[in-house]
This record gives C-alpha cells, sequence and structure tokens, in this order.
C-alpha cells in the first residue's frame, strides 16, 4: 500500500504525519518500528496518525504512537504539527480545530504569526490517574532509584510525567537515570523524566527522556509537566518559556482546574511517499 505523508518537527521533536481521512492506513507496532528507524524507514521519535473523528464536536480524531511503536494519549509538539498539516493538507479552513486524543481532547489555535497555541486541558494530579503509585497526592514524591532517593513531581498531560529539579541541565545524568526511571515499577504504564532547571520564576531549561523515544530535542507536555511542577512547589509564575535544545516554548498555567496553554512552531519538513 502506497502512502503519502509529511515528515514534520516541533522545535527538533519530529514526526512522521499520516493523513488517514483521505487515505486507508493499517498500521501495527512493528510497522511503525520499522518505519522510525533512522536508517532503513522514514526516521522519527513519534508517528500521527490524522483521522476522522468519533465525536461529532471534534473535527479530528488525533492518534499518536512512539518510536518503540508504543501508542500514548498525548503529545504537545505533535498537536502544533497537526494543526499545520491538515491547514496545509486543506483538509480544515479553520483557524481553531477541535481534535480527539486517546484520553481526551485539545484545541488547536493558528494564530497570526503562524506560531500554534495548544489548550492541552487539565493537568491530571491524582496518582491513581497518572498513574503512580503513592499513598496521596502530593507536590513533592519521594522516589527510590537504584538505591538513591530523588525529590520528584508526577504529573499527567493525559500521557505520564516525572519531573525532577536539577542545578545544571547540561550535566544532568538524563540518559542514565532517565533510562531507569522510565521503566520505574512505581510507573505501571512507564513514564516521560524531565529534568528542569530553575533560571528565573518565568524561564527554565528542561531536556525530556521521553517513553518509548529516549531523549528528545523537545517534548510540549514534558514542558507542560514541567511548568505544573514548578507551579505547584511555588516556584514559577502563570507564565513561563521553557527553553528546551530545540528552542522556547511558552507555557501558561493559571493554577488547579485550569487548562495548560503551550504556544510555539511547527515545521513542514518534506513530503513523501512509502509502500507500508
Ligand atoms: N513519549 C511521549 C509521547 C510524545 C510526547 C512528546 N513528543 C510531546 O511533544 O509531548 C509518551 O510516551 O507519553
Amino acid at each position: 500500500m502506497l502512502v503519502r505523508f509529511s515528515k514534520m518537527h516541533g522545535l527538533g521533536n519530529d514526526f512522521m504525519v499520516i493523513d488517514a481521512v483521505a487515505q486507508r492506513v493499517r498500521l501495527t507496532p512493528e510497522t511503525v518500528k520499522r518505519l522510525a528507524d533512522r536508517h532503513t524507514g522514514v526516521g522519527f521519535d513519534q508517528l500521527l496518525l490524522v483521522e476522522p473523528p468519533s465525536r461529532p464536536d471534534m473535527d479530528f480524531r488525533y492518534r499518536i504512537f512512539n518510536a518503540d511503536g508504543s501508542e500514548v494519549e498525548h503529545c504537545g509538539n505533535g498537536a502544533r504539527c497537526f494543526a499545520r498539516f491538515v491547514r496545509e493538507r486543506r483538509l480544515t479552513v479553520k483557524q481553531e480545530i477541535q481534535v480527539e486524543t486517546a484520553k481526551g481532547s485539545a484545541v488547536l489555535k493558528v494564530l497570526q504569526d503562524r506560531q500554534i497555541q495548544v489548550d492541552m486541558g487539565v493537568p491530571i494530579l491524582q496518582p491513581v490517574e497518572i498513574p503512580f503509585a503513592a499513598e496521596r497526592q502530593a507536590e513533592v514524591y519521594s522516589l527510590e532509584v537504584e538505591g538513591t532517593s530523588y525529590d520528584v513531581s508526577a504529573v499527567s498531560m493525559g500521557n505520564p510525567h516525572c519531573v525532577l529539579l536539577v542545578d545544571d541541565v547540561a550535566q544532568a545524568p538524563v540518559k542514565q537515570l532517565g533510562r531507569v526511571i522510565e521503566c520505574h515499577p512505581r510507573f505501571p504504564q512507564r513514564v516521560n523524566v524531565g529534568f528542569m532547571q530553575i533560571l528565573s520564576p518565568d524561564r527554565v531549561k528542561l531536556r525530556v527522556f521521553e517513553r518509548g523515544v529516549g531523549e528528545t530535542r523537545a517534548c510540549g507536555t514534558g514542558a507542560c509537566a514541567a511548568v505544573v511542577a514548578g507551579r505547584l512547589r511555588g516556584l514559577l509564575d502563570e507564565t513561563v518559556c521553557v527553553e528546551l535544545p530545540g528552542g522556547e516554548l511558552q507555557i501558561s498555567w493559571k493554577g488547579q482546574g485550569q487548562p495548560v496553554l503551550m504556544t510555539g512552531p511547527a515545521t513542514t519538513v518534506y513530503e513523501g511517499q512509502i509502500y507500508l
């Protein structure tokens, strides 16, 4: 089956985006892993599938697959590319696009300056919903990792995140520690691991070891989770510039029960066709 796709990225977090509205597409985890290979496939951090909605109040269904073939609940950088893709492919002319995700929905707004603003929904903090094994909800948890105890925050943006504060992201053991925490038994569905250095109440640096991928150049849900974690600890303002290795995102969160807003770029690199 010959399938058309776009290669896109959000601050270097890269995607293969497939229109499954105008094309019939069947994906297995093995197919996703094969396509993700950066030598023998297309190569990407995630594959994004654009499908017709299953709910009448939604414009599209938005499905996300990690490079390891696992299907996940949300992808912030991918949501911005999704908005760019459906307008470039003339699947919609709307400036504000409602998309259905595995665990809820998101609103994608194309701004005048071509940046995309995404309402990422209300962060989930109850341990059982994250999911994270804990007696009770807290701003900071103690996590035992290979004999060392770390203070961490646990937040879900639909997908699970574990956030640690570090003095210097450049020196942080992102790959070594990220790999171990990703599969920590207290995160039964594995977890994305963020390493945040707070520069000031309105600016942080962040590196993320992503579940099912490894360290990426940027992570949208990770940036949202990091700002939520920092605000819960009383360390960050309502609007924060998050500096990721691939570039900057603006994240705003008014507080508990309120949605997180993320604003940033989306880039189309090339269009292609491939036999699945
Ligand atoms: N690896 C993530 C999904 C992609 C998130 C990231 N690329 C973003 O921009 O939010 C997970 O397994 O939950």
